[in-house]
């Protein structure tokens, strides 16, 4: 047997719920280099020692199986939460250079703004000039084109990019309305991050759809016109783990309580129409639904495009129209101290006229949810 079929052998150990030999046959389709069996296996070690993890992914990496210093970091960045160093860039810039595209377009992002930033697009240019291309950065592309070549200071970038990091959390509101909790930010994802999830995740759009208000089962509905990608767990990367952890400190709430974020696309006059985002209606469905961490508490949308127009988010009782900029984020309550309905939290996403809108959906509810719990079991 070789690593694909030892892999293939513990997808159905798994999926008949049999670990221990799953776990048997991850580790003989690792021994054979098998990345995916690496990193699955990783994640099993990491879920009882995270340094037994780390030391197996460095291990295999010396061994000469990509991607796992990438996982190492992620592992480490955003379900262990030591404070990453240097010496962990460093690792993600081994796999850039190795020809990791996401390692890559990682550190070209926390490296914004340094002088030696055209270095990784190079490497992007190198690696996955279509992913480049796509992107439509187009100063960063324009410079690659000059780049001459290698005399970048990496030990300077990558303390730059670490510093980076350090302020990807601190934030302050351009708007806050205390009726109803409202806070506007601006510029706290970058053009970057949002370009690539729109580009990543757009295969996977499908029609929207609301509750029904009678059964709460999902329907189509005029009310609700956008596409949507439910972003499950398996399309989750570094760029979402990373939003799901700054929406974390501007709410003050847990990412635990979170249900997975929503990725929409409004264009050719598509809508919300005005509603509250509260789940309210009686019945089995939506007991189901309530039972999965309580009420919708708070919602944050994350701009992610800004060339279109109409699209507002409008707050029709309060008289306020959000035209959100890429990467600004807006945050608001939707539910009363006392158990009700926030009345002035209604709104609405109004018809986009003209080009494309790009948001990002999260809510948040009054305590852990079933996704939180399993993407976020360390925490
Ligand atoms: O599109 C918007 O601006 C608002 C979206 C919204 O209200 C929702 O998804 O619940
Ligand atoms: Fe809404």
């Amino acid at each position: 047997m070789n690593g694909e079929a030892f892999f293939q052998q513990a997808l159905q150990h798994f999926s008949r719920q049999n670990i221990p030999a799953a776990n048997q046959a991850l580790t003989q389709a690792a021994q054979f280099g098998h990345s995916m069996a690496t990193l699955y296996l990783a994640e099993q070690y990491f879920r009882q020692r995270p340094d037994d993890a780390y030391q197996f992914l460095q291990q295999r990496w010396n061994a000469g199986v990509k991607g796992t210093l990438h996982r190492l970091v992620t592992l480490k960045a955003f379900f262990d939460e030591p404070d990453l160093t240097v010496a962990d860039f460093k690792l993600l810039h081994s796999e850039a250079i190795a020809g990791h595209a996401e390692s890559i377009l990682i550190l070209l992002n926390l490296s914004d703004g340094h002088k030696d930033q055209v270095f990784y697009a190079a490497l992007l240019q190198r690696f996955a000039p279509r992913l480049l291309h796509d992107l439509a950065l187009h100063d960063l592309t324009n410079q690659v084109k000059e780049y001459a070549e290698q005399n970048a200071d990496i030990d300077d970038l990558l303390e730059y990019v670490c510093r980076s990091w350090f302020a990807r959390t601190h934030h302050e509101p351009v708007l806050t309305v205390e009726k109803i909790g409202i806070k506007l930010y601006r510029k706290v994802i970058s053009q970057l991050c949002c370009n690539y999830i729109t580009l990543r995740l757009q295969p996977h759009l499908q029609p929207s759809m609301v509750h029904d208000p009678v059964t709460g089962k999902g329907i189509k509905n005029d009310i609700r016109t956008s596409d949507i990608v439910p972003i499950t767990p398996d399309h989750l990367d570094w760029f979402c783990l990373e939003i799901d952890m700054i929406l974390e400190s501007l709410t003050g709430i847990s990412r635990k309580r979170g249900e997975s974020m929503n990725l929409l696309r409004y264009k050719n006059h598509q809508e919300y129409k005005p509603h509250y985002d509260a789940i309210v209606g009686q019945g089995p469905e939506f007991d189901k639904i309530l039972s999965d961490g309580g009420q919708r508490v708070k919602t944050a949308i994350t701009y992610l495009s800004d060339n279109y127009t109409g699209g507002e988010t409008e707050f029709p009782k309060l008289g306020i129209r959000v035209k959100g900029n890429v990467g600004d984020v807006l945050i608001f309550d939707n539910w009363t101290r006392d158990g009700a309905t926030l009345r002035d939290s209604y709104h609405s996403g109004r018809p986009v006229t003209q080009g494309t809108k790009w948001i990002l959906t999260k809510w948040l509810r009054e305590s852990s949810t079933h996704y939180g719990g399993m993407v976020y079991p360390m925490k």
